[in-house]
């Protein structure tokens, strides 16, 4: 049996500001209050030098890296710049940035292997569209973009897979524990099949419309290892009960 502890990150997605860094203080004290519970912050490119100044200890990541270390890639940031800043830890194949940007799972992966090659934590995401879930495909969804999107498992550096329903993200349509369950019982057992033993340790979050109210019933569903937050990881006020709810599930 494999203890994973619980994972909470806030992704702040294309928000924030010098002075929303003061959440930051009450979000690490809430952390070191929690036993067991692990917190990570990933504010936009241009914040991260200064949260990682400002964060009492707690892990800051980028939402997004590119697959190449440097190159003619306007716009864009490596694994290595976000590295250099001070971030632990990167997101990559966000619903929004496989959207807006057009990123397919195999930029995905690659920006994963990437990530990971240079010891960043790296959290792939992947999760079906409201129209996938109405017409029963859900499951063949995740599984196609779970087996296209990671990489080979290799190095020190952790793997963490975060399951987002798109139609559940910022809209405060929250999954339901039966669905999440399914799914997270899919993904584990795909990682198990692929990695063998390796596969339980990966840590899986759940993300869409997390918030304080309904955080700890997700976090008792078998195989939610933690959760992938967005628009209540903008404020302490908001991140604390989750912290919380993490702590005591
Ligand atoms: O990365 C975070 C997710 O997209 C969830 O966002 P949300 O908590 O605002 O629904």
């Amino acid at each position: 049996m494999h203890v994973r502890r619980k994972l909470v990150v806030g992704n702040w997605k294309m928000n924030g500001s010098l002075a929303q860094l003061a959440e930051l203080a009450p979000i690490a004290a809430a952390t070191r209050a929690a036993s067991g519970v692990d917190v990570a912050i990933c504010p936009p490119f241009t914040l991260i030098a200064p949260a990682v100044a400002r964060s009492g200890g707690i892990p800051i990541g980028g939402q997004d890296c590119h697959h190449e270390s440097a190159g003619a890639h306007t716009g864009n940031v490596s694994a290595g710049m976000l590295k250099e800043v001070g971030a632990r830890l990167v997101v990559v194949g966000h619903s929004e940035r496989r959207a807006e940007q057009g990123e397919s799972d195999e930029i995905v992966r690659r920006k994963a292997e990437a990530a990971l090659a240079l010891g960043l934590q790296t959290i792939v995401c992947i999760g079906e569209s409201e129209t996938e879930r109405a017409e029963g495909r859900a499951l063949d969804c995740c599984s196609a973009q779970l087996g296209a999107s990671i990489p080979e498992l290799s190095g020190e550096a952790e793997l963490v897979i975060a399951y987002e329903p798109i139609w559940a993200i910022g809209t405060g349509r929250v999954a339901s524990c039966d669905d999440v369950r399914e799914v997270h019982a899919l993904i584990r057992r795909l990682l198990v099949e692929r990695f063998g033993d390796a596969g339980r340790r990966v840590r899986i979050l759940y993300g869409g419309s997390v918030r304080g109210d309904n955080a700890a019933e997700l976090f008792a569903v078998d195989d939610v290892d933690g959760a992938l937050v967005g628009g209540a990881s903008l404020t302490a006020e908001g991140l604390v009960p989750i912290i919380e709810a993490a702590a005591h599930s």
